[in-house]
């Protein structure tokens, strides 16, 4: 278990890129096995849950070269359906939540899938009901192995049909959809989750020869298609990393350019971190944030305290409400963060109260934030990541704390954050990998 040493106080200044968005990638290398041509895929991240499954792809037998910096080269003209059975690719699966989406291109190309409950964080319970009902409505049958924990679908030929699903789930969409392209007829999906990375795997299918419309909107129809053919796809910026630095520069009181955001992408990151007081300029498709302060949170036009909740898109995203609350901390003001989503991601706010913040934990989905308005600097902590978002969370608190604080477990933020150290270290960082 790696750990991140991190002297406090340090401000940054200068411009950061952010890296290709992990969870569109996750769907955009699952469809590469939705044809036997090449695909060729750009703005990969180099980060730990992309490269476990571009190593799963390989091990499936999926042809894999990497072409250039951040691109590489799918085929996946001969895949070996017996791999699918052994312990080694079931054990695989369990390390990683993308690999769930193997089931909706390998059961529309091949008419089997076998996957072990997928992994990803621990942040509550985080049912797959949607998936499989989706894919079962399209006419596969499903067995799940309680002892074992696998899923296993198998088709003969998978036959469009409406749908409504039970809920907008991002990956669970993701594998209806790319099960219904080669699905024959017509296929609608309703309560269909429209997130941007959802958009540009329906883009890119639709370049491979699929025949998608409402693309982001809730409601898909998708026309199936006999086959499929290669296409190039370029992955957009992360939005996660975009608001992660967002939040970075407030809370270390930092001037920060935030490179080609593809900011028509970004939907209500932005105007979310302005609602702290957080002053976020557009400059053509970069982000500039300047130094300040003192940030003052608003409150509602009937002066009410401020709340900010997740929401499927195009609300505000779940994964960045752990970014948002550690910022308040320091705001002027207060506000009700509120997870609806996830049941155990704001637990980590115990380590933001050992180090000086003010907060109220309410239940597992609410905490109050009381800003301190800068009035002293959190205290260095000694902590572990609990999980991606509230690693990088402790990663900003520990950059603005008074003193030298330590995150273990720093794996978590790797599986999301490329090269983390590095880059904010060649912005006026001090962070140290041990
Ligand atoms: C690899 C990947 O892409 N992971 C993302 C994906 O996970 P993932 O696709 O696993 O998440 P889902 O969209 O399925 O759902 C996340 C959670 O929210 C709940 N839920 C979902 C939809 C809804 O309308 N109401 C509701 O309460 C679900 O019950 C579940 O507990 O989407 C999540 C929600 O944006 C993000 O946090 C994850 O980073
Ligand atoms: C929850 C997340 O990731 P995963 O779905 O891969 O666990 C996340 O990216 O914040």
């Amino acid at each position: 278990m790696a750990s991140f040493v991190i002297e406090g106080g340090h401000k940054l200044h200068g411009e950061i890129y952010p890296q290709g968005a992990k969870n569109e990638v996750l769907q955009i290398l699952c469809a590469t096995l939705l044809t036997s041509e090449e695909v060729t895929v750009t703005n990969i991240p180099d980060i730990l849950d992309v490269n476990n499954l571009i190593q799963l792809l390989r091990d499936m037998g999926v042809k894999v070269s990497k072409t250039g910096i951040d691109s590489y080269a799918f085929k996946a003209d001969t895949v070996d359906l017996n791999y699918l059975e052994s312990d080694e690719f079931l054990k695989k699966c369990s390390s990683l939540r993308g690999s769930v989406m193997l089931v909706g291109p390998l059961v529309a190309r091949f008419g089997k899938a076998l996957i072990s409950k997928p992994g990803g964080d621990k942040i509550g319970r985080r049912r797959l009901d949607t998936h499989f009902i989706g894919i079962q409505k399209l006419g596969a049958c499903f067995n799940y192995d309680e002892e074992r924990s696998i899923f296993s679908i198998c088709a003969d030929h998978l036959e469009g049909t409406d749908m409504l699903l039970d809920e907008a789930s991002v990956t669970g969409t993701a594998n209806i959809v790319m099960a219904s392209v080669l699905a024959k007829g017509k296929t609608t999906i309703y309560n269909a989750a429209c997130e941007p990375y959802l958009q540009q795997l329906c883009r890119m299918l639709n370049g491979m020869g699929a025949k998608i419309t409402g693309i982001a909107s809730n409601l898909l129809t998708i026309e199936g298609v006999e086959s499929l053919h290669g296409c190039s796809h370029r992955v957009l910026p992360d939005m996660i990393e975009v608001g992660s630095f967002i939040g970075m520069a407030a809370m270390t009181g930092s001037e920060l350019t935030i490179k080609n955001v593809s900011h028509e992408n970004l939907g209500i990151i932005p105007e979310s971190f302005r609602r702290l007081g957080i002053r976020v300029e557009q400059r053509g498709d970069d982000l500039f944030i300047p130094e300040q302060e003192h940030y003052q949170i608003e409150s509602f036009i009937d002066g009410s305290i401020m709340t900010i909740a997740d929401a499927p898109w195009p609300g505000l995203t779940p994964d960045l409400l752990s970014v948002v609350l550690v910022v308040a901390t320091q705001a002027k003001g207060s506000v009700l963060i509120h997870q609806k989503m996830f049941e155990s991601r704001l637990f980590f706010v115990d380590k933001l109260i050992d180090m000086g913040a003010q907060i109220i934990l309410c239940d597992p989905h609410r905490a109050v934030v009381i800003g301190h308005d800068r009035n002293f600097q959190l205290r260095a902590g000694n902590m572990t990541s609990p999980d991606i978002r509230a690693g990088i969370a402790l990663l900003i608190a520990a950059m603005s704390a008074d003193g030298t604080s330590r995150i273990h477990n720093i794996e978590q933020i790797d599986r999301g954050y490329q090269n983390i150290d590095q880059r904010l270290n060649a912005l006026g960082a001090r962070i140290t990998r041990i």
